[in-house]
């Protein structure tokens, strides 16, 4: 088994945050940790790496017990920002955990390749942005070439084409056979990557996958935004905004409203396509 936790607890002076979690994974793959601030997502990922003791249950990882040093050879954690040294540079934090795994030195030219931070590897972490520290974290995790990579919030603070790549990257080592758990904000990255979805809530995980959710939200542009509105506006479930028609294609068929702007005798200028997962189910689970 790749993960298996089990009935773990844990709780700050008296405070539970973690009350019965239970997660086991036989299969590779991209699995996202999502819940509101303070829910205990990056509790959990401390102590799946044995970096909190738990108070109760048991965890696995690789076959092994999370206590096993070892794991480290094929497990990485990529934690937030804070466990960066300001006066190294990058690549002083990767030539340290080449040396302790005993890797060639030469993987750390590889790695700042693949992340893309090759221009700024030798200069100091005080000189990064958010952004770049990102980069760099994200690079230490994937040094070793995990065979399950633990993930605090990679997203943050990454432009859109760092994030492009973050995902290309997570795709790529996924389909190679790694294992990655990320908890993430970014709920519209967490759809283009994985239908798995761990919410915490509660203190538990409740494990859910988008097929069960997931909408089809389209938006139509046409050439005469006025006539779209009045031909359209009956529609149930249909809405006109700014001349752009939007609905969803569980409540509404693609086929019905192309075929009522084609009788009207507009013409599509673009159209747009976007699957709604898990910003859905999150604020059904917490909004409520
Ligand atoms: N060292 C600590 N001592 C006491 N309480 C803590 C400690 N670390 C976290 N907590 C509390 O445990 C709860 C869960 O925190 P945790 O950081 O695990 O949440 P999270 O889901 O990762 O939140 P975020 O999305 O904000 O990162 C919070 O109420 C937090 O205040």
């Amino acid at each position: 088994m790749i993960i298996d936790v089990k009935n773990v607890h844990k709780t700050y002076k008296k405070q539970p945050v973690l009350k019965g979690v239970d997660m086991q994974i036989e299969e590779p793959a991209i699995l996202a940790l999502v819940g509101p601030n303070g829910a205990g997502k990056t509790t959990l990922l401390h102590c799946m790496t044995n970096l909190l003791p738990i108070d109760q249950g048991s965890i696995h990882l690789l076959g092994k017990n999370h206590a096993n040093p070892e794991i480290f050879y094929e497990t990485a954690y990529m934690q937030d920002n804070r466990v960066l040294y300001d006066h190294l540079t990058g690549y002083d934090h990767l030539r340290f955990i080449t040396q302790v795994q005993k890797m060639d030195a030469a993987r750390i030219h590889e790695v700042t390749e693949q992340v893309g931070m090759s221009s700024y590897v030798k200069k100091r972490v005080r000189a990064y942005s958010l952004g770049m520290k990102q980069h760099l974290l994200l690079a230490m995790a994937l040094i070793n070439k995990p065979k399950l990579l633990l993930m605090d919030e990679p997203l943050n603070g990454l432009d859109p084409t760092s994030a492009l790549r973050v995902r290309h990257i997570l795709q790529e080592i996924a389909e190679a056979g790694t294992t990655v758990v990320l908890s993430s904000h970014i709920l519209g990255e967490i759809d283009r990557l994985t239908d798995t979805i761990y919410f915490m809530k509660d203190g538990v995980l409740l494990k859910e996958s988008a097929d069960q959710f997931a909408i089809n939200e389209y938006a139509i542009y046409v050439d005469q935004p006025h006539a779209a509105k009045s031909a359209l506006e009956e529609m149930e479930h249909v809405r006109v905004k700014d001349g752009v028609i939007h609905f969803d294609e569980s409540t509404v068929a693609l086929a019905r409203v192309l075929d009522t702007v084609s009788q009207q005798g507009l013409t599509i200028t673009r159209i747009e396509n976007e699957r709604i997962g898990a910003e859905k189910r999150y604020r059904e689970l917490f909004e409520t």
